[in-house]
């Protein structure tokens, strides 16, 4: 347990009244990458929302990044977010912005004041994904792939111990896809956790992982091939 960074036992999620999930038991460690797959409706988001905050756990008990999903405040939430980075399928990038400034928004608001500091901050994690020559442009003048590495680089910039990857090549073309798969690999290797909903089985099937499964309102292990 004491590597454990995620741990639910007998959580049952919900959409407002509607049961999505029951008694999930979910144990994810230090180092650890997992696939969370599934039908449409099957429930991927709203296990992802349980563990960021946006969904409240009324049943079973729930540990993420140190917090208590049971008890957790509305006040919390934004602390709990800094200690996970979320990476979303339609980037969420701020569209008013540039690259920059969508970071330094993020920093702004999670507490940062030294300029210096801040603008480091933004050149490392723009650099991490390949990024750093484009932080003048705003998120249209990217390509989608290009949007996803600043979010990806978003992700980082708290030094975040878990990644929540939603989805997060559902919007890209198969090359794309596989660039960012790459780069979340890479991201992997550099010490993060990564818990990661997809549909996208060409990436499975080629960067293997533990995977896990909702179906018929439960979550399942998927047995490696
Ligand atoms: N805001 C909401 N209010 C009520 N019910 C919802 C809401 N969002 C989703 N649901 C329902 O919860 C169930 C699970 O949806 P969820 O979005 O978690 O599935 P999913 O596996 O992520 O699907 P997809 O792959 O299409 O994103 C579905 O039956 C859906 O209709």
């Amino acid at each position: 347990m004491e590597n454990s960074i995620l741990h639910l036992e007998n959580a049952d999620i919900y959409q407002r009244d509607n049961l999505v999930l029951s008694k999930v038991n979910l144990t994810i460690n230090k180092g650890d990458f997992f696939y969370l797959i599934g039908k449409t409706g099957s429930g991927k988001s709203s296990l992802m929302k349980t563990l960021y905050g946006d969904l409240k756990l009324q049943r079973g008990t729930g540990a993420i990044v140190g917090f208590d999903l049971k008890k957790l405040k509305d006040k919390e939430i934004p602390f709990l977010r800094r200690k996970i980075g979320i990476v979303f399928q339609d980037f969420k990038l701020l569209n008013d912005r540039t690259v920059f400034d969508n970071l330094l928004f993020v920093l702004k608001a999670t507490g940062w004041k030294d300029k210096e500091a801040i603008k480091a901050k933004i050149e490392e994690v723009l650099d991490h994904v390949g990024m750093k020559m484009q932080y003048y442009k705003k998120p249209f003048e990217l390509s989608g792939g290009e949007q996803q590495r600043v979010a990806i680089a978003r992700a980082l910039l708290n030094d975040p111990e878990l990644i929540l990857a939603d989805e997060p090549t559902g919007n890209l073309d198969p090359k794309t896809s596989l660039e960012v798969m790459e780069l979340l690999n890479e991201i992997h290797q550099s010490g993060k956790s990564i818990l990661m909903a997809t549909h996208d089985y060409a990436l499975i099937v080629k960067f293997k992982q533990q995977t896990i499964k909702c179906e018929g309102g439960e979550l399942f292990e998927v047995a490696q091939g």
